[in-house]
């Protein structure tokens, strides 16, 4: 993390950039000027204005720039309560509803998402940040870690959101992950004693010296499970012999790293049984289990996800239902449906249909062209579906499209007498094209 100047993450030719203390108007706007010269896929401003202490960092006019310049380019803008004030013009936040109304008035000069962050707000036993999208409120609840070591959390919460876009999450996923990211290394550097100041500095590389810490924190959604991912279909295992269980626990023998439960005709209490059982299987390997379509049933076996089309509920409905921990795949077919379905804060894109196919009635087929188009346009990872088998599968990851990141699969691991084989054949595949990469 820094603090006077503008971090880069660069992944193929993609930038991803976060900007820490602008400390005049003449260098807002160069950067405003280079910005527009990189192909720039996210933007995180962190607009630091009042130092921990209270002291203004900036003057008048460097304010209005960042209002009238940074901001309109910005994917998210990150004030705490003493920054969204001096934005605002000295109005006071003391509630999270003061949080709330200085979230919608920031987003109004132009960024894509507001996190107005509560560290700082007194008597309270919780770390509440509020995150707005436009739309919807999330309030993001974090542990308030009672420790000196605080200083420069704002610049690591900043640049750590900006790292997991640039892996490939949604924002209100890298969100998540970098809040919980800054009360872990808190909570790891709480009693280090560095330094006389009123602040200490705290310790980013506390993993390599700490064991996981977990206090209130989920397992996080990681785009690398998209690898080898085995969605099921009911005909197909009935007319194979297979129950839904016997072929998870196949398709997880022979190394999928996330499945889908797609069972478009089972009633609803057997397919709930189904699922629950399907979890158990899933959870004790470690494998993500997502339901396809049916957010009930995702509720009632607490699911990790659900994965939604363009005619089912959309991302944005399904988020509310399931909560900010979940993972929620959207199929899409365009640029356009990829970039709502960032803004509806879904974690992954399915896309196709790759190849012609027959599980899914009428689907149109992309091909080669339209995968490369929607990966190159999304900010999230993406697998490809439709058709996908062990003949063509190496020749899609290939392509070596910098979002993409596996092939969901469904006749070609399931409308096959043994599923292990079949998934463990298109595993060794895929691994065999990740190793010459
Ligand atoms: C990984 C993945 N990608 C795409 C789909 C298709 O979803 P949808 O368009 O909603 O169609 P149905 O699967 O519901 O028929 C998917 N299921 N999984
Ligand atoms: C469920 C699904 N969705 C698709 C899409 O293009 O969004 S194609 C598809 C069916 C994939 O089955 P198979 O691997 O048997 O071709
Ligand atoms: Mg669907």
């Amino acid at each position: 993390s820094g603090s006077s100047s503008s971090r880069f993450f660069r992944i193929c030719r993609l930038t991803w950039v976060k900007t820490g203390m602008l400390p005049s108007a003449g260098i807002i706007k160069i950067l405003c000027e280079s910005l527009q010269k990189f192909p720039v896929k996210a933007l995180v401003v962190d607009p630091v204005m009042v130092s921990t202490s209270g002291d203004s960092l900036s003057d008048p006019s460097t304010l209005t720039y960042y209002r009238d310049e940074l901001f309109a380019m910005a994917d998210i803008v990150t004030p705490n309560v003493k920054e969204a004030s001096k934005l605002l013009g000295g109005v006071s936040l003391h509630t999270i509803a003061d949080m709330r109304d200085a979230a919608e008035s920031i987003y109004k000069f132009g960024p894509r998402y507001v996190l107005v962050k509560g560290g700082d707000m007194p008597d309270s036993s919780e770390a509440i940040d509020v995150f707005y999208d436009g739309k919807e409120f999330v309030e993001l609840r974090g542990h308030r870690i009672k420790t000196r070591n605080t200083h420069g959390t704002g610049c690591t919460l900043a640049s750590s959101i900006a790292a997991e876009l640039a892996k490939g999450s949604s924002m209100l996923n890298a969100v998540q992950v970098a809040k919980n990211f800054v009360e872990s290394a808190l909570h790891h550097s709480k009693d280090l004693v560095i330094g006389n100041g009123p602040q200490g500095p705290f310790d980013h590389l506390f993993r390599l010296r700490c064991p996981p810490y977990n206090i209130g924190s989920q397992q996080r959604f990681n785009p690398d499970s998209l690898f080898l991912y085995a969605v099921t279909d009911s005909r197909m295992n009935k007319r194979w012999g297979h129950s839904i269980e016997d072929a998870v626990k196949a398709a997880i023998e022979g190394g999928a790293t996330i499945v889908q439960l797609r069972e478009k005709d089972i009633e609803s209490r057997a397919f709930l049984e189904a699922a629950k059982a399907c979890m158990d299987i899933c959870k004790s390997s470690g494998v993500p289990l997502l339901i396809n379509d049916r957010v009930d049933i995702a509720l009632a076996c607490n699911a990790d996800g659900v994965h939604v089309g363009q005619s089912d509920i959309s991302a944005r409905e399904v988020r509310k239902l399931l909560g900010p921990g979940k993972i929620i795949g959207v199929s899409c077919k365009t640029p356009a449906q990829a970039e709502q379905a960032w803004r509806d804060g879904a974690d992954y894109l399915g896309c196709g249909g790759v190849f012609p196919t027959t599980t899914k009635a009428n689907n149109p087929t992309l091909g080669f062209e339209g995968l490369k188009a929607v990966c190159l346009a999304s900010k999230l990872p993406v697998v490809a579906i439709g058709g996908i088998n062990a003949t063509n599968a190496g020749s899609v990851m290939e392509l070596g499209l910098p979002n993409l990141k596996g092939v969901a699969v469904v006749s070609a691991l399931f409308d096959r007498e043994c599923v292990s084989t079949e998934t463990r054949n298109l595993r060794s595949i895929l691994t065999s094209v990740r190793c010459l990469a």
